[in-house]
């Protein structure tokens, strides 16, 4: 045996041995507690980059790499939920992912079947610290024997209110921004409430179900019917005597009131509108953007969440590398960065652009 890797083993096996284990726990706990001290972002995003080169320079399977990531992101949720971060949102497939090799691009699909049944389960460390799984991207991209995976890990961690994990899963930050600005131009060019005309949808649905109404007066109450002593289902709003006859009187009385459709004024939107329509739309602004493996790119993630007080921080580490020992120092310079901001007062400004 080589004396490099008598070190390896020895430091392995001192690490492991229980009093070390103990103390480390400790240790890490004592850390946690301290930086609850300062002030704590609310959103923090993780861009998990390098899992290949990791598995390459360990001669294990790319695939290998990854599940050693998915591992770093389990203890990365625990330390940011324990810590009090809101909303953590990560990278876990881009729509570019697709073009890589099909083996590859299954076995992340397999994982991720696994991880997202794993990450809901009851006692598990969503459950534990009251977070909610989202899946931000393009759903219409998702394999369909991996949807059901998807939408269960959603429904059972729903009633979670603590906090958020935004996965994207399959994202770019331009499908998304195309996504914003196509539902802001629906929303722009739609009347908020449509008039009713004798001919409109919802007045041929009030005079079907008024017609229901009174057939159904005739015959004894069925199970699902309409309460017919109490409340209908029928909005109150509009007479359940309407007819589709144009010369009927309230024909007459909408004609007189008849008003042109309302549409919201353009002149009207702004940075913030838009945001409104990102999948992060209901998210506090994001205050930390950190990408592991030292490359120093966006690569088309949170291109619209990053304003002008995001920290970005680049990290020589490999993702299935990332530890508290890496994020400490990233934490701590940005609560340095924001009692700076403080005495500057320049805190509170955030994303707003008026
Ligand atoms: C619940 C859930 C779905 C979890 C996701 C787990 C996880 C860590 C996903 C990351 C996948 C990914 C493409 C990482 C980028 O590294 P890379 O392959 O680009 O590495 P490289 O830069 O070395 O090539």
């Amino acid at each position: 045996m080589s004396s490099g890797t008598y070190t390896s083993q020895l430091s392995k096996w001192l690490l492991t041995s229980p009093p070390i284990e103990w103390a480390l726990k400790n240790a890490r706990e004592l850390l946690i507690g301290t930086l609850r001290q300062g002030p704590i972002p609310q959103h923090v995003a993780f861009e998990m980059d390098g899992n290949r080169r990791f598995a390459q320079n360990h001669h294990i399977e790319a695939i290998e790499g990854h599940n050693l990531g998915f591992e770093a992101l389990a203890r990365v949720l625990e330390i940011c939920y324990k810590c009090g971060v809101k909303v953590v949102t990560v990278y876990a497939f881009s729509i570019e992912n697709f073009n890589r090799p099909k083996s590859e691009v299954g076995g992340l699909m397999k994982m991720a079947k696994i991880k997202l049944e794993q990450l809901c389960q009851h006692g598990a460390l969503l459950d534990r610290y009251g977070a909610c799984i989202r899946v931000l991207g393009e759903r219409d991209l998702i394999p369909a024997d991996v949807l059901p995976f998807v939408d269960r890990a959603v429904e059972m961690t729903k009633h979670n209110k603590n906090a958020v994990l935004n996965i994207c899963f399959p994202y770019t930050s331009r499908a998304e921004m195309t996504a914003a600005v196509k539902a802001t131009v629906e929303e722009f060019s739609a009347p908020p409430n449509p008039p009713q005309t004798p001919f409109s949808e919802a007045r041929i649905t009030q005079a079907i179900k008024s017609n229901q109404l009174k057939h159904s007066d005739s015959q004894p109450s069925r199970e699902g019917s309409p309460d017919l002593n109490g409340k209908s289902d029928v909005d109150d709003s509009v007479s359940t005597d309407t007819t589709l006859n144009p010369d009927s009187p309230h024909h007459e009385t909408q004609d007189s009131t008849h008003k042109p459709a309302e549409f919201k004024d353009k002149e009207t939107i702004t940075a913030e509108t838009l945001s409104s329509h990102m999948y992060t739309g209901d998210c506090p602004p994001l205050d930390i953007f950190v990408r592991t493996s030292g490359v120093m790119r966006l690569s088309d993630f949170m291109l619209w969440q990053c304003h002008e007080d995001t920290h970005i921080f680049f990290l020589k580490c490999f993702w299935p590398e990332f530890d508290l020992w890496h994020f400490v120092p990233v934490l701590l310079e940005w609560q340095w960065r924001q009692k700076q901001m403080g005495r500057e007062g320049r805190l509170g400004r955030r994303v707003k652009t008026e």
